[in-house]
C-alpha cells in the first residue's frame, strides 16, 4: 500500500487546482481544433509543473517519478492532451538526456524544457514499431559530425516540439556502434535536413501534432550524440531502460482518462431516473461500478509501485505490468462508463465518446500491450524471448 506524504498531497492539490480551473473548461475544444494548446502549456510551466524531475543544479526541481505521477493523473483527468504533455515534459526524452547527458547535454534539454517545450521522442519507424531495435536511421560519422538519414513515424509533438531525441544506429567508418540518441533543436530556423512530414490524425489525445520526420542528410555535431555509461553496445537496453519512466507516465495518463469518465457516470447515475428512481438503484449498474473502481485503484496501485521502483528508472517488468493493465483498465472503464450514460454517453455533445477515443491509444503507444507481455514473460521465466525466428533458432 502507498501513502503519499504530506508534501505529495499538497503537491496533488494544487496539480488539481490547476487542472481543474484552467485546463478542464478547454478539453473538449482542444479535441474539435485539434490544435496544441500553447495557452495551456504556458500555465503548465509557470505553475511549475514542467521539468520537474530535471535536477536543481540544472535548474528543475529533482522531483522523482513518483511525484510526477501524481501530478500527470490530475491532469489527465481534467485534460488528456495536458496529460500526455506533462509525461513528455518530465520523462522520455528529457529523463535520458539528464541521466545519461553530458553537461553541455543537459544544459541544452533543460534550458528547453523549462523554457517550455515538450520534447519529442523519436524511436518508431514505419517498419521498425514493435521491433523498434531494428531501426534502420543512420547516423554516419564525418569529421565532428554525424549525417542522420531515415524516417520516424507516430511522433508525437512534431512540428510543435524544439527538442528531439533521435534514435538511430550510430556508424563510424562504416562501421555498426550499436543505437544511440541524438539532440537535435528546432528552435526557430528548422535545420536543414530535419524534415516534419505528414501529420497522422489520431482517434483521440488530438491537441498533439502526431507526425512523420525524416532526417534527409541532417548534420549534427558529434557532441550530440548522447552515449549512455554502458556505450553504444548497451545504448538500446540503456535508452529503452530510461524510456520505462515514460511508459509509467503513459499508464498514468489512462489512469486519469478512467478516473475522470468513472467520476462523470457516478454522478449521472444518481441523477438519471428511470422506472421512477435514480439508475444508481439497479444492481446492473452498482456491480460495474464497482468493478470499475476495483480496477482503477488497482491500476493505480500498479503505477505507484512501478513509479517507485527501480534505481535510475522504473523497473522493466513493473513498469510494463503498470502500463498494461492501466491501458485495458482505461478501455473497460471509459467505454463502461459510457453504457452507464446511455445514449447521452454516445453524442458528440457529451465528453463520454472523447473519453473512450482518448484511452485507445495506450495499449499501442509506447510498447503494444502483446509486447509488453513478452517482456513480462521474460522477466518471470528468466528467459529472454527473441522474436525473430532466426532468434530462436540461434538457441
Ligand atoms: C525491446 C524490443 C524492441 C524487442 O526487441 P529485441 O528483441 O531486439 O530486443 P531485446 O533483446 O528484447 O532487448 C535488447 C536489450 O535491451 C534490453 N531492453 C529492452 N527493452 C528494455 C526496457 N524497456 N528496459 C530495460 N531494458 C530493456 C533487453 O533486456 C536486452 O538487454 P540484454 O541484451 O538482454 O541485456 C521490444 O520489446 C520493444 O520494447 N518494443 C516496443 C518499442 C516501444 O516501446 N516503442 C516506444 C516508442 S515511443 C512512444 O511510443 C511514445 C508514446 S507514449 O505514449 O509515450
Ligand atoms: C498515439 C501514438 C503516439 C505515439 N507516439 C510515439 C512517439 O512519440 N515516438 C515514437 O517513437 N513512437 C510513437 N508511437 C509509435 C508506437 O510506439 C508504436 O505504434 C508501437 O510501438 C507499435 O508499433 P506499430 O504501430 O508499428 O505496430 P506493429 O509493431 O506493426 O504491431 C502491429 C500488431 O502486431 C502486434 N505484434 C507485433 N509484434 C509482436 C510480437 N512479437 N508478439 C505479439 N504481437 C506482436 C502488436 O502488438 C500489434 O497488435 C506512437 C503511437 C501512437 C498510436
Amino acid at each position: 500500500m502507498y501513502k503519499l506524504t504530506t508534501e505529495q498531497q499538497h503537491l496533488q492539490l494544487k496539480a488539481r487546482d490547476l487542472a481543474r480551473s484552467a485546463f478542464a473548461h478547454s478539453a473538449a475544444a482542444t479535441d474539435v481544433t485539434e490544435d496544441y494548446p500553447w495557452a495551456n502549456v504556458d500555465r503548465l510551466l509557470s505553475e511549475g509543473f514542467m521539468g520537474m524531475t530535471i535536477p536543481t543544479e540544472y535548474g528543475g526541481q529533482g522531483r522523482s517519478y513518483h511525484d510526477t505521477v501524481i501530478v500527470i493523473e490530475e491532469m489527465a483527468k481534467a485534460c488528456a492532451t495536458m496529460g500526455r504533455i506533462t509525461v513528455e515534459a518530465n520523462m522520455g526524452a528529457i529523463g535520458a538526456i539528464m541521466s545519461y547527458g553530458t553537461d553541455e547535454q543537459k544544459k541544452i534539454a533543460a534550458s528547453a524544457v523549462l523554457g517550455g517545450d515538450k520534447p519529442a521522442i523519436c524511436i518508431s519507424e514505419p517498419n521498425a514499431g514493435s521491433a523498434a531495435s531494428e531501426m534502420t536511421t543512420r547516423a554516419d560519422r564525418k569529421g565532428d559530425h554525424y549525417i542522420l538519414n531515415g524516417e520516424k513515424y507516430w511522433i508525437t509533438g512534431g512540428g510543435v516540439s524544439k527538442l528531439h531525441l533521435i534514435f538511430a544506429r550510430v556508424f563510424d567508418d562504416g562501421v555498426d556502434q550499436g543505437i544511440g540518441a541524438f539532440i537535435c533543436l528546432r528552435d526557430g530556423n528548422v535545420p536543414d535536413g530535419l524534415v516534419i512530414g505528414r501529420r497522422l490524425y489520431a482517434m483521440g489525445v488530438r491537441g498533439i501534432p502526431e507526425t512523420h520526420i525524416e532526417f534527409r542528410d541532417l548534420e549534427l555535431h558529434k557532441s550530440m550524440l548522447v552515449v549512455p555509461p554502458g556505450g553504444l553496445k548497451r545504448g538500446f537496453a540503456s535508452l529503452m531502460s530510461a524510456y520505462n519512466a515514460q511508459r509509467v507516465g503513459a499508464g498514468t495518463v489512462a489512469l486519469g482518462i478512467a478516473q475522470g469518465a468513472f467520476e462523470e457516470a457516478v454522478a449521472y447515475a444518481k441523477d438519471r431516473e428511470q422506472f421512477g428512481r435514480p439508475i444508481a438503484e439497479f444492481q446492473g449498474l452498482q456491480w460495474m461500478i464497482s468493478d470499475m473502481s476495483m480496477q482503477i485503484e488497482a491500476a493505480r496501485l500498479l503505477l505507484h509501485a512501478a513509479a517507485c521502483s527501480g534505481e535510475s528508472f522504473p523497473d522493466i517488468a513493473m513498469a510494463a505490468r503498470a502500463k498494461i493493465f492501466a491501458a485495458e483498465t482505461a478501455n473497460k472503464v471509459t467505454n463502461d462508463s459510457l453504457q452507464i450514460y446511455g445514449s447521452s454517453g454516445y453524442g458528440r455533445h457529451n465528453a463520454m465518446e472523447r473519453h473512450v477515443r482518448d484511452a485507445r491509444m495506450f495499449t499501442i503507444a509506447g510498447g503494444t500491450a502483446q509486447i509488453l507481455r513478452t517482456q513480462v514473460a521474460s522477466s518471470v521465466l528468466g528467459m529472454k524471448l527473441p522474436q525473430t525466428r532466426n532468434g530462436y533458432m540461434a538457441r
